[in-house]
């Protein structure tokens, strides 16, 4: 799949800009981006529910900017799942499928988990289920892509890291390219090949989603990802990640505001005595008088924080 120059623009100033883009057969891209940053928009754009003002988009090998969604290929998936209430799982593969054929949709149901549930209407599922069959049914179209927009958005925290995994692996199984969107740095970790950040309509970077969060080259995606400590410096804002603070007897002193359990150990908020704030993935006391020092510190211009950034 590739993206040229893609570009929409709304009335209000949103939209995306000049989205350059390759994803390739098999591989999951994983968008990440704040509310508004232009995910679901550029999603929509691939998939023809949005014509572009500018750009163009092949999926396999040809182009398709201008063609309407049924002839792109594609499959998607919707965060709340886009079931028919009156159907079963079983039938809503075998009314999508090219060749519609019992066993191989069983099969498919069987593969995500829900060989004991395909005569089920979505209200007799759980929320996990009915994800699962609107993936199965996804699948059940042998697309060239699958677009998938916060999928995991409904349901509860402990059952979208299970079905991280999982989906993964059965897009891996099926081979097809994916475009995953979310806002979540866990999930985009977990899931992509690649990760593409977001912000402001446009798409910053696109790497491997542990050198993008070890070494990003925009300050954007470093924040992206989250576990952010930002520090103005001169000129610069100097930024490490919670877990790159180190007790230094030569470092800034603070005293220790809070000390919060997470589910990746323990988090302190250090208040400097010069003035700020940071969090550190410490074993500290509440209370404590500490000394802190980042282990590695990235800079960026200070001009370069426009948070909000919004296109011109
Ligand atoms: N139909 C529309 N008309 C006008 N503006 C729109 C329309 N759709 C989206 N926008 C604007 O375009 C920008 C990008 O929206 P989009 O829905 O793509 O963001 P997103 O990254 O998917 O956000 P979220 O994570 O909240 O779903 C936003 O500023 C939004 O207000």
């Amino acid at each position: 799949m590739r993206l040229e120059g893609v570009t929409k623009g709304f009335p209000g100033g949103g939209g995306v800009f000049g989205v350059d883009l390759e994803v390739g057969e098999g591989e999951i891209l994983v968008l990440l981006g704040a509310s508004g940053s232009g995910k679901s928009t550029l999603l929509n754009l691939i998939a023809g529910l949005l014509r572009p003002d500018r750009g163009r988009i092949h999926l396999q090998g040809r182009e398709v900017t201008h063609l309407p969604p049924e002839r792109r290929g594609l499959a998607y998936v919707f965060q709340d799942y886009g079931l028919w209430p009156h159907l079963t799982a079983l039938e809503h593969l075998l009314l999508v499928m090219p060749k519609p054929d019992r066993k191989e949709a069983l099969a498919l149901l069987e593969r995500v988990g829900l060989g004991a549930h395909a005569h089920k209407c979505p209200h007799q599922l759980s929320g996990g289920q009915r994800q699962r069959v609107a993936l199965a049914r996804a699948l059940a179209r042998h697309p060239g892509v699958v677009l998938l927009d916060e999928p995991f958005a409904a349901l509860d925290p402990v059952l979208r890291e299970g079905l991280r995994l999982e989906v993964r692996r059965l897009l891996k199984e099926a081979g097809t390219a994916a475009i995953h969107v979310t806002h979540d740095p866990d999930e985009a970790l977990a899931l992509a090949d690649r990760v593409g950040v977001m912000a402001g309509g446009r798409l910053l970077e696109v790497g491997p989603p542990r050198a993008l969060y070890e070494n990003p080259k925009e300050l954007q995606t470093f924040l992206a990802f989250g576990r952010a400590n930002l520090l103005e410096g001169e000129g610069v804002w100097q930024a490490f990640r919670w877990e790159e603070v180190a007790l230094d007897p030569q470092g800034w002193p603070g005293r220790v505001e809070a000390l919060l359990w997470t589910r990746t150990g323990p988090l302190a908020r250090v208040r400097l005595r010069e003035g700020g704030v940071v969090f550190a993935a410490l074993p500290l006391q509440e209370g404590e008088e500490v000394r802190l020092a980042p282990k590695r510190v990235r800079s960026w211009p200070r001009n370069l924080l426009s948070l909000e950034k919004t296109p011109s």
